[in-house]
């Protein structure tokens, strides 16, 4: 079973990478948030999902990995960074 356990030690490895790359992208887009209250922007921008949306499909089926999955995914992180920027929007709105 050793095979098993170096295969669970390089998840674990991909594991804390997705969640270190993940925090880095959530900075980024709180950075976008706040650029995005303070012109007056709304939090969502459907041009530029639909733009990632595609490419990511391209990225993952190059990958091998089922688009569906990959546009899912990029769904629901995209789901709570608007709620980042909503969030963002209202506290300066009551400011
Ligand atoms: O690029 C933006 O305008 C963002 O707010 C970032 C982001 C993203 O997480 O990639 C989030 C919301 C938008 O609808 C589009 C993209």
């Amino acid at each position: 079973m050793a095979e098993l356990l170096n295969l669970r030690r390089s998840i674990d490895n991909i594991d804390a990478a997705i969640i270190h790359m993940l925090a880095e992208r959530f900075r980024c887009t709180k950075k976008v948030g706040a650029l995005k209250a303070e012109h007056s922007l709304p939090p969502g921008d459907p041009a530029r999902e639909k733009q990632q949306i595609e490419r990511l499909r391209r990225l993952a089926a190059d990958a091998e990995l089922d688009p569906e999955f990959a546009e899912t995914f990029l769904n629901f992180v995209i789901r709570e960074v608007i709620r980042h920027h909503e969030a963002i929007a209202a506290a300066r709105s009551a400011d």
